[in-house]
Parts: structure tokens; sequence; C-alpha cells
């Protein structure tokens, strides 16, 4: 991707950016397929035009300055009137600098305002004689434009006939409506059509396009009209057009206004902006015009632009961006969905990361792959959607997307049949993923309580989450399927050793969002309680180390959700065994940036902050991951994943890769599992 905003520094940076300029423009006029989004084009025409001015000798010949459509498009048939641009402005100030300039040029206040949605579509003009459509055209490079009377059908709120017998030339845009544009890629897609990548650009190759075996519509707005009474002001024209029988704006919320003062047109563009996410159609501005005609004739047009109107851009709703990867979470009834994860954009100032994809028949829809560069659109607070890929764009990097083929979660069958994808245990894939979690080693540790007996318990309606294995009975499980004897006699003790395990691994059990298992350890260190960390708000949470404010914010609204099981827990005593909580200040929380955390003081690890890598040997052959952890915070030290900085120590045993190289790198001391088993003696398990 072009860096579109830096200022172009050489002249051959500058033959560069006209070159990509003039490319991205003949695709966004013709099929649409650009790999810049507006701002970058915008962006990059600006860096044009700045080095222009400074080096007006070296203006190249194909340089979009100034031209209509960027000098990228042509046509062969000519206009009766130059068929303009818009000039732009960025701020309400520049609005405001704007509307004084053209009021210096007249001489005299504008008379009055008119404001309306600028519609993100292709310019077009249509000429009628005695009321009959007879001819319609492209802008083309302003002076003359391509005949698409052939698409003219297909275009709704362009009549073929008038409801008067007038001779007429309307202008106006055409757009795809979001409705119009979905419908377009389905028929698109089943005829093994490459999907639009997005609205406006389905409405360029719509135009342009003939003989395709499937009729794509689209929607006309009329802004504009020659051959009418001269001395209509802009507004009382566009009444004039609807009352002719074409559509306009004025048949949408954002309907054109009339304003007296610049303060109200400020306030209707600001009602226009708030409007923008929920109306039909993409709009990528709001077009600001003297309503007088006799303001507008005397202001007269540029070569480019009229100076009488001016366009308020807006920031673009889409962006081009690359697709990394499609992640499929399961939803709290099974639903499976597919979310896109990309590499971050900024649109309208917000960085997105994920955007929605809707269902699996969407994907095949659009044709997406990973690593494709593809179009995202978000619109106001509205969840951001991947629209479609740049097929143009790709490189033989992308690999098809793979669907799963059992739930992601509990690993059972998925329901296809509907267009959103199901886990066949429907509400009771949470509950059997939840518990296998939950009885995982590194959790309860409950023996015994593997896929298919936790399945079995979800299923039997004994379980419906972890609280209810502590009030299991034997003559509920006697009364299972291959449940005998002893099968039930060693699930009971199982679950009764599971009572007692320490507060860190009940925690984990609970799966609460954004904790793992080092988090959970160090929650459970810094209050002592279950009861303690219920009743933390998200401050006090944000103490624990490696807790901002919106993980704290995030736990503190999961443990309200499960304060019910919450609850039957405390009852069943689970987790109340915990004997030695530490005092607040020997935790991590409140060392400062860079100094290694201190943990349980008084321990052969105190002061140092230690990452376990590669298998363990010797005596510590037997541990968990985690239980190196827990040993490691026995110990007085702080475990972590990753080696940084702040790392003291490394315990690397048998094929300890990256992270051996990066502690050696930054000078960390390096320890085998014998020597670190050394070190712990006394903290080693026994046994
Ligand atoms: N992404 C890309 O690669 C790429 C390439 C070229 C152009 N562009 C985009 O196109 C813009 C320039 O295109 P342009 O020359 O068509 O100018 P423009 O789209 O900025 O403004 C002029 C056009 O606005 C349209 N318009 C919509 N509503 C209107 C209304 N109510 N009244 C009057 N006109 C209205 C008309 O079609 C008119 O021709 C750039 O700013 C850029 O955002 C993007
Ligand atoms: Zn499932």
């Amino acid at each position: 991707m072009i860096d579109a905003s830096a200022p172009l520094l050489s002249s051959s940076a500058y033959a560069d950016a006209v070159a990509t300029a003039v490319r991205a423009a003949a695709a966004y006029y013709t099929d649409g397929a650009t790999p810049l989004g507006d701002d970058e084009y915008d962006a990059l025409v600006r860096a044009v035009a700045a080095y222009e001015d400074a080096h007006p000798d070296e203006v190249l010949p194909d340089s979009p300055s100034g031209k209509v459509a960027g000098g990228a498009v042509v046509g062969d048939v000519p206009h009766s009137v130059p068929m303009l641009s818009l000039d732009n402005v960025f701020s309400a100030e520049e609005l405001d600098t704007w509307a004084a300039g053209l009021e210096r040029r007249l001489g005299r206040p504008v008379a009055a305002w008119c404001v309306e949605p600028k519609l993100d579509g292709l310019a077009v003009a249509a000429r009628y004689r005695a009321g009959r459509l007879q001819q319609v055209l492209t802008r083309g490079d302003g002076l003359a434009g391509e005949d698409i009377s052939h698409a003219a059908d297909a275009v709704l709120g362009l009549p073929a006939a008038l409801t008067e017998p007038v001779d007429v030339e309307l202008r106006g845009e055409v757009l795809l409506t979001q409705e119009q544009f979905e419908a377009a890629n389905r028929l698109r897609t089943e005829h093994g059509a490459e999907p639009f990548a997005h609205p406006r650009s389905g409405a360029a190759g719509t135009l342009r396009a003939k003989d395709r075996p499937y009729r794509v519509e689209l929607t006309f707005f009329a802004y504009g009209a020659l051959g009418l009474d001269e001395d209509l002001t802009h507004s009382a024209l566009l009444e004039r057009l609807a009352a002719l029988g074409a559509n306009t704006a004025a048949s949408t919320d954002a309907h054109p206004l009339r304003c007296a003062t610049t303060e109200e047109v400020q306030r209707r563009i600001e009602e226009i902006v708030a409007l923008r996410a929920a109306l039909p159609f993409g709009i990528d501005g709001v077009v600001v015009k003297a309503d007088a005609a006799a303001d507008q004739r005397d202001a007269g047009s540029g070569s480019r632009a009229p100076r009488w109107a001016v366009a308020r851009k807006l920031a673009a709703e889409h962006k081009v961006t690359r697709l990394l990867d499609v992640e499929w979470n399961v939803g709290r009834t099974g639903i499976i969905a597919p979310r896109a994860v990309l590499e971050p954009v900024v649109i309208d100032g917000v960085t997105i990361t994920y955007a929605t994809l809707h269902n699996p028949a969407d994907i095949t829809r659009r044709g997406l792959m990973i690593n494709d560069q593809v179009f995202v659109h978000r619109a106001g607070d509205v969840i951001p959607r991947v629209e479609a890929p740049l097929t143009e764009q790709r490189t033989g990097d992308e690999r098809p997307i793979v669907f799963p083929e059992v739930c992601p979660r509990c690993g059972d069958a998925i329901d296809t049949t509907e267009q959103r994808w199901r886990c066949a245990r429907g509400r009771n894939c949470q509950a059997v993923a939840s518990v296998i979690y939950a009885a995982g080693r590194d959790q309860l540790d409950i023996e015994g309580l593997g896929g298919t007996r936790a399945v079995q318990l979800v299923e039997s309606g004994l379980v419906a989450d972890i609280a209810d294995l502590f009030t299991l009975t034997r003559e509920q499980l006697l009364g299972l399927d291959r449940m005998g004897d002893t099968s039930t006699d060693n699930l009971l003790a199982a679950v009764e050793e599971a009572r007692n395990r320490p507060l860190g691994r009940v925690f984990c059990a609970l799966g609460v969002r954004g904790t793992g298992r080092t988090m959970s350890r160090r929650i459970a260190a810094h209050f002592g309680s279950m009861a303690a960390i219920r009743a933390a708000d998200a401050d006090t949470l944000a103490r624990v180390d490696g807790i901002g404010p919106e993980k704290a914010r995030l736990i503190v609204s999961e443990l309200a959700e499960l304060a019910p099981l919450l609850d039957r827990l405390a009852a069943q005593q689970v987790g109340t065994a915990v004997t030695e909580p530490q005092a607040p200040a020997a935790v991590a929380a409140d060392a400062p940036e860079g100094a290694p955390a201190q943990a349980a003081a008084g321990g052969p690890l105190t002061g140092e902050a230690v990452v376990v890598t590669g298998s363990m040997t010797g005596p510590l052959a037997a541990l968990s991951r985690n239980e190196m952890n827990e040993l490691v915070e026995r110990a007085g030290g702080k475990a972590s994943s990753s080696v940084s900085k702040r790392t003291t120590l490394l315990v690397a045993g048998e094929k300890a890769g990256s992270k051996r190289a990066k502690a050696e790198e930054l000078g960390v001391r390096v320890v085998t599992p014998e020597e670190f088993a050394v070190l712990v003696a006394e903290q080693l398990p026994q046994g």
C-alpha cells in the first residue's frame, strides 16, 4: 500500500504518483476496482498538486490536477454544457472560507443556500425530447461522455416518459443502493461473475456493461437540469424535477434543504452526517450550493468545477486492507459465526481489526480468500463488514478460507442446513465446552471427566455448568450408561478432590474472558478469596499486574454474569481452601514499569521474573507448563510466558528455541530444568 499522505520529494516520486493516480482514476470511473480508498486517492492528488505548485515547470501532461475525472476517462458524445466536478472542502472552517470567497466574488451576500447529500455514484446526463427519454450519457471527461442509453431501462427513478412533454436534459447521479448492491452480487455469483467490490464500482460497471445475462437494477437521483426556466432557484428546480417524475433526494431522509445562513448550512450538514449510516445508499459528502439562479450565473464556473457549489467531503466509509484470517466463534446459542481478522485500517478515525462476515454462504458469495485485499465498510457505529475482494490485486499468495468441519468449541457436528451454521448441540455446546475446560488439568483437574463423559453428563441433563458437578450423587451417576460402581466412585472422588483446588485454578475454571492460567493465578494471589475478587470493582482489578482498564471492566461484567454460578460454587465450598492469600503489598501490582515484579516475599525466586520454555526434564519432567508457573510463584517469583527486558531468569528445557536465543541476546540468566529444580527444591510438589 502506498503512503499517500507523504509529500513528494523528487520528480520521480511525482511521476510515480501521477501514474498511480491516473491508473486508480481509470479503474474508479470504469469498473471501479481501484486499489485505493477515496481518502488515499484524494491525499495522493493533493500531494501531486502540492508538488506542481512548487515545481510548475515539471507538470506532466497526464497529471490529474484540474481535470474532471482526473483526466482518466474520455467520451465521444459532446455534452451540451460541460459536466463539471465539484471543489472540495474538508472542514467547517474551510467551508466558511469558501463561502466568504464566493460572497467576495459576487460582491454581495449569497441570497440563500441549498444543502443536499453528495450521492456516491456516477454522474449522468439524460436527454428528453417532448418528455420521452432519448439518450443517456456518462460524464466522461466533462466535455464529452459515453452513450449508455442501453442501461436506462434498469435505472429506477429515471422514467422513460416524464409527466409533461418537455425538452429537458436531466443531470444527476446513478448509484446502487445497499439493497441493490447485495442483489447485484447475489446475481453475479449465481452467474459465475466476480462480485462487485463496492456499490460505486458496481454502478460504474453496470452502466457500461452490455449483453449481460442478468439485470442489475440501479437508482437515479436528479440534482440538476438544462432547458427549464432559467430563473428557478436550485431548490425550486429540484421540486420541478420531482414533479416531472424524476427521483430526487427529496424522497430520502437526507433531503435537500434551503438555508438562509452558513450557520444553518453547518447544522444541516451535521444532520446529514448523522443520518449517513442509516441511509439506504452511500454518500461521500454533502453538497452546498448557492440557491439563487442569479448567484449561480454571476459566480460562473472554472474549467473543472462550478464556483457556486462545493462538496463538504466526509471521511470515506470504505477502505482497502488485507484479510489476514477468518475466526470462527461460537455464540451462546451455538451459532458459529465467521469473523474477518484484518490488517488494522483506520476508517473515519477508528482503527478496524475485525469485521463481520455474516455466515459461510456469504463468504462463498463474496469469493473471499485469506490474504486478499478487501474493501471494508464501516458506517457510524455499525459493525464493520468486509464488502468484497479486489481480485485484480491477487498475487498468488491467497489461500482458500477453510470452513470448520466440526464445532470449533465442542468438536461436535455442525448443522449446516440454515445459512447461519450452528453447533449440533445448540445451547448445550457451551455447557459441554465449559465443563471440559473446567475439568482440564490446569483448572480443576478432574480425572475421568474428559470429552465423552462431559457430553454424557450435559446431555443427560445432570450438568449444565460446573457447579452442578459438585452436587452429583451416586444414584444419578449410576443411572447413566456405562457408569458402573468403580467409575462412579472414581468420578465422585475426583470431584471431591477438585473442591479443594487452589483459588487460582478455580477462578481459571470459570473461563472468564481475558483471564488464562497466569492471569487467574495473579488475580487469586492479589485478592486471596473468591469473595474478595467478586467484591472488586474495575479500578481495584486494574491494580493487578497486567490488567488494563478495559480488561478490568470486562472481568467485572463477566463476573456479574456469573454471579448465580459463583453463589452455587460458594455454597459447595469450592475454591475456599486457599489458606495463604498474599498481602496485597507483596503482589506485583504497584511495581513501577520496568522493575521486576515482586511476588510472595521470602522465596528463593523473590524479585525474579521467570520464563519457562522447552520440555522439562529430571525432577520437573512431569510438570505441565501451568504447574511450572505455579511453582515459580510459590517460590516467590513472577511467571511470564514471553522473554522481555524485564525477564531475569529463563528455565530452558529441551528444544528451547527462540526464547532461549532472545534471552541470550538480552543477557538474561539461563538455567536447565535440573539446575532450576535445585533452586526451588523446597517448593517442589511432594511425591
Ligand atoms: N479511489 C480511487 O482510486 C479514486 C479515483 C478517482 C476518484 N476518486 C474519488 O472521486 C473523487 C473525484 O471524483 P469526481 O471528479 O467525480 O468528483 P466528486 O465525486 O468529488 O464530485 C463531483 C461529482 O459529485 C457528484 N454529485 C453527487 N451528488 C451531487 C449533488 N447533489 N450535486 C452535484 N453533484 C453531485 C456528481 O457526479 C459530480 O460529478 C475523488 O475525490 C475521490 O474521492 C477515487
Ligand atoms: Zn459445539
